[in-house]
């Protein structure tokens, strides 16, 4: 099983992503918590892995960094118990939901969707596959992400407003995961600007680490 999901990229069918999933980054963004989990989707074709670029997209102006812990689903499921969460847990990847924020923040203010924002091409950098067993403490493990050096992102999943196994089984009431497929649970305080030449490196404790350059 293991060994199929680590082809996660090729068999999985989509990216279904959280925001706005850490009482820091409410917190620094003067925003109340919601009430249940903010869900967007990223395309598979999104994903590069590292010795690829992230390419700024044409007309993008400001890039933001955000790292986040995935989880890779096992098995096709819908309408999970949070209690029954677990067995759906297939393994792990460290991701960056890189966002064009301008396009975001234009979206928003025309009320348009904001697909672009977050699904183009090297939109999705990932860690390879990480096995379950390799993050057994996955609901207090700590996320770091570096640009040139200096650490900008630094916290602990624990801060999460919706735990994983709630993001799980509350996804799962309306869409039906697949097995490969990512859930992106959000990215901690921090997130920010990265401009063309930039290095940044990214961590999950010391289970694995990542480096991904920016390049227009
Ligand atoms: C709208 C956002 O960029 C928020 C987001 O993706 C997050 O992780 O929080
Ligand atoms: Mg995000």
């Amino acid at each position: 099983m293991a060994e199929r999901l680590k082809q996660f990229r090729e068999i999985g069918k989509k990216i279904v992503a959280v925001c706005r999933n850490y009482k820091g980054l409410t917190a620094a963004q003067g925003i109340p918590n919601p009430k249940t989990p903010s869900l967007f989707a990223k395309p598979t074709t999104a994903y590069i892995t590292e010795g690829q670029s992230i390419r700024i997209p044409e007309g993008c102006n400001l890039l933001y960094h955000e790292v986040e812990l995935g989880v890779v689903i096992k098995q096709k499921c819908s309408n999970v118990a949070v209690s029954d969460v677990d067995e759906y847990i297939g393994g792990f990847v460290l991701a960056l939901d890189m966002t064009a924020k301008d396009f975001h923040n234009e979206a928003k203010a025309n009320s348009r969707p904001w697909f672009l924002s977050k699904g183009f091409d090297t939109s999705c950098p990932v860690s390879d596959f990480i096995e379950k067993e390799k993050n057994p403490n996955y609901r207090d493990v700590r996320l770091w992400l570096k640009v040139d050096g200096a650490m900008k992102q630094d916290d602990s999943t624990s801060d999460m407003i919706f735990s994983v196994p709630e993001v799980i089984s509350y996804i799962s009431k309306y869409i039906t995961l697949e097995e490969g497929d990512v859930v992106l649970t959000g990215t901690p305080d921090g997130q920010g600007p990265v401009t063309d030449g930039q290095i940044m490196e990214a961590g999950l404790a010391d289970i694995v680490s990542m480096k991904f350059s920016v390049t227009k």
